[in-house]
């Protein structure tokens, strides 16, 4: 790792480590107090176990006098110290185990509480992200994200922080215990440091780019099974099973590579670590020995300081092996935080003003609309009024710009020009939550929930009573096949209501939709999945549905637009034609050819004579 690479990490590791500790750990703080303190018992008692050796080997074997000092606290007669050492080692290596314990538990707590939080604020501004930024990105890196990445984090504070500040304060405690013993000997031990440092920083760099390439690699991996299971049909009618298998297989391929490379830097983390410990202890046997003969040193001393010196290597040994884990936490923790700090550019306006119940007219004003920052408009000076009780209908080529048109009411996205409004006021400047509550939207594949036909009709109305869902759905005319299911209402519908037919989800869509009973009305083909006599039933309710309401009705099927109070012929982004039926009809433009190609001609000659 070359210099400015080292301090561009030192200065985006402090940032990083604060916003862990404002956001996450600040109100942890009892718990993160009490495990550093067990920590740092446990750490104290591991020196103060292998510094008895001093006292255990010299009264026990050299017995030079009557009675052996326990770390200059107590004195016991030599002849009892084959009893009194043994017992005291007990005793303190309880106590360790029980801070070790206490230690471990509290910050796993710490650590799944902490990744528990960041998961939830992640899923928080997922489902709150621009529609934009959602369809860039397929939904399987936001799922790879949650689960994988939020689990390297979970390691890095689980695993990386018990370890850590256990063996960071033993490494401590352990040095501190040999200074008693000799601090010319330590300076010797300290010369181990910088050259370990070396090797962190080294391995740090490596399992950075690892860990980076195995995120990236995880989501590509949770996409392509996601993509998989979704297009379950087209891959078996088409035989790519082993195609996909295929693909699957060199995603997973490349996502081991990376796995590897990580695992790789923290396994010779280790080993190296380890050659600068033994080159110490030769340093310190040289520079011992040599102090023993000039009686410097006795041997119980020798042998502690041994004893510890072997404590610290080990405890060296995991502070490297675990700085690889941190490493990894933390480039996860850098990515999450990356993604939670995506502001959503549709966002309510500081001064949003309320819209007050009851019925809306809405309007569309010389709106213009562009999907990126560059390309062609999608949307050129359209301009559509709709009163309460009134239905407009788009109709048009396909690609035309209908479906993007309706998805500017609800602010799914923002006008590049001109303006929507809700009885006179821009939406931008309406409170998003009471805009979207006055909106029903019925598209032509609707989405159920894996869940009872009753808790999806009563989706946006969780405090609905079990009437008001039935009245719905009977308005919907969905009570006679419902109560016709098994469990009736209960009934669970399966992944996306696949247990239901087109035209049942279709009505449970629009059974929705009554219980919403919002004034705006949005129909996005909502008749096309179905055959002639759900179409039937489905018209009929689509009509009671829509009385009194400002419906916006998109249909290819011109059959269903007939009755509309005037109909928007879209083509390229701008409106060519707008008429009733009949006056479309007669004016024999782009809708009376469309009219005559799906063999409504006949209404035309109907509506000439009229
Ligand atoms: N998320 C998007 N990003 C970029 N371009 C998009 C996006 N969604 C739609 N478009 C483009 O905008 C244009 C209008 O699409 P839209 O779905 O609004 O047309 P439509 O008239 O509803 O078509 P259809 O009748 O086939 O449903 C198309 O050219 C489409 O490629």
């Amino acid at each position: 790792m070359t210099a400015p690479d080292a301090l561009q990490d030192d200065a985006s590791l402090r940032p990083l480590l604060a916003r862990v500790w404002r956001d996450y750990l600040s109100r942890r703080w009892g718990r993160l107090a009490l495990s550093l303190a067990c920590a740092a018992g446990a750490g104290g008692l591991t020196a103060l176990l292998l510094k008895l050796l001093e006292p255990a080997i010299n009264g026990l074997f050299v017995r030079q006098d009557t009675a052996v000092s326990i770390l200059g606290l107590i004195e016991i007669p030599t002849r009892e110290a084959a009893v009194w050492i043994p017992l005291i080692i007990v005793a303190a290596s309880a106590l360790r185990a029980v801070f070790a314990l206490g230690q471990a538990a509290l910050v796993n707590r710490l650590g799944h509480g902490v990744v528990g939080d960041i998961q939830i604020r992640l899923f928080g501004a997922m489902i709150r992200a621009d529609l934009a930024r959602l369809r860039s990105q397929h939904s399987g890196s936001f799922v790879a994200s949650v689960l994988f990445n939020a689990n390297l984090v979970r390691e890095a504070f689980t695993s990386g922080v018990v370890n850590y500040t256990q063996h960071g304060l033993t490494l401590i405690a352990v040095l501190i215990a040999m200074v008693f013993i000799d601090w010319r000997l330590s300076l010797i031990v300290l010369l181990g440091v910088p050259m370990v440092s070396l090797i962190l920083r080294r391995f740090s760099k490596r399992t950075r780019k690892a860990a980076q390439g195995a995120m990236e690699e995880t989501e590509n991996l949770s996409t392509a099974l996601m993509e998989n299971l979704d297009g379950v049909r087209l891959i078996k009618i088409e035989n790519r099973e082993a195609a996909e298998e295929a693909r699957v297989a060199e995603l997973v391929g490349r996502r081991q590579r990376f796995v590897i490379k990580g695992a790789d830097a923290r396994a010779f983390a280790g080993p190296a670590s380890d050659l600068v410990a033994y080159v110490v202890v030769a340093l310190v046997l040289a520079y011992a020995g040599w102090r023993a003969q000039s009686g410097a040193m006795n041997v119980g001393q020798f042998a502690a300081f041994i004893g510890l010196l072997l404590a610290a290597g080990q405890s060296l040994r995991q502070v490297t092996n675990l700085a690889t884990v941190m490493t990894e936490g933390f480039t996860a923790a850098r990515r999450l935080f990356a993604a939670l700090d995506i502001a959503p550019e549709i966002r309510e306006a500081a001064d949003a003003r309320a819209l007050p119940p009851g019925p809306v007219t809405v309007a569309f004003e010389d709106v213009s609309f562009t999907y990126g920052p560059a390309g062609a408009p999608t949307l050129s000076n359209v301009s559509i009024t709709v009163k309460p009780g009134e239905t407009a209908a788009l109709v048009g080529p396909s690609g035309g710009g209908k479906s993007t048109l309706l998805s500017l009411l609800p602010r799914f996205y923002d006008v590049t020009g001109g303006r929507v409004t809700v009885n006179g006021l821009d939406v931008r400047e309406v409170r998003i939550d009471d805009l979207r509550d006055r909106i029903a939207l019925v598209t032509q594949e609707p989405f159920l929930f894996d869940d009872t036909i009753a808790a999806n009709i009563a989706y946006g109305r969780a405090d609905a009573d079990q009437a008001a869902i039935e009245a719905a759905a009977k308005a919907a005319a969905a009570h006679d096949f419902i109560v016709a299911l098994p469990d009736g209402y209960q009934t669970r519908v399966g992944e996306g209501g696949m247990r239901l037919s087109g035209g049942q989800r279709q009505r449970v869509a629009i059974a929705r939709a009554f219980l919403k009973d919002a004034p705006i009305l949005l129909l996005d083909e909502a008749t096309s999945a179905l055959d002639t006599e759900s179409e039937a039933l489905v018209q009929a309710a689509l009509e009671r549905l829509m009385q009194g309401r400002a419906t916006l009705m998109i249909a290819h099927r011109l059959s269903t637009v007939r009755k509309a109070d005037r109909i928007h012929v879209i083509e390229a982004g701008r409106v060519v034609e707008a008429g009733t039926h009949a006056a479309l009809v007669r004016k024999g433009g782009l809708y009376a050819r469309l009219a005559k190609q799906q063999s409504l001609d006949g209404d035309a000659a109907e509506a000439e004579s009229a």
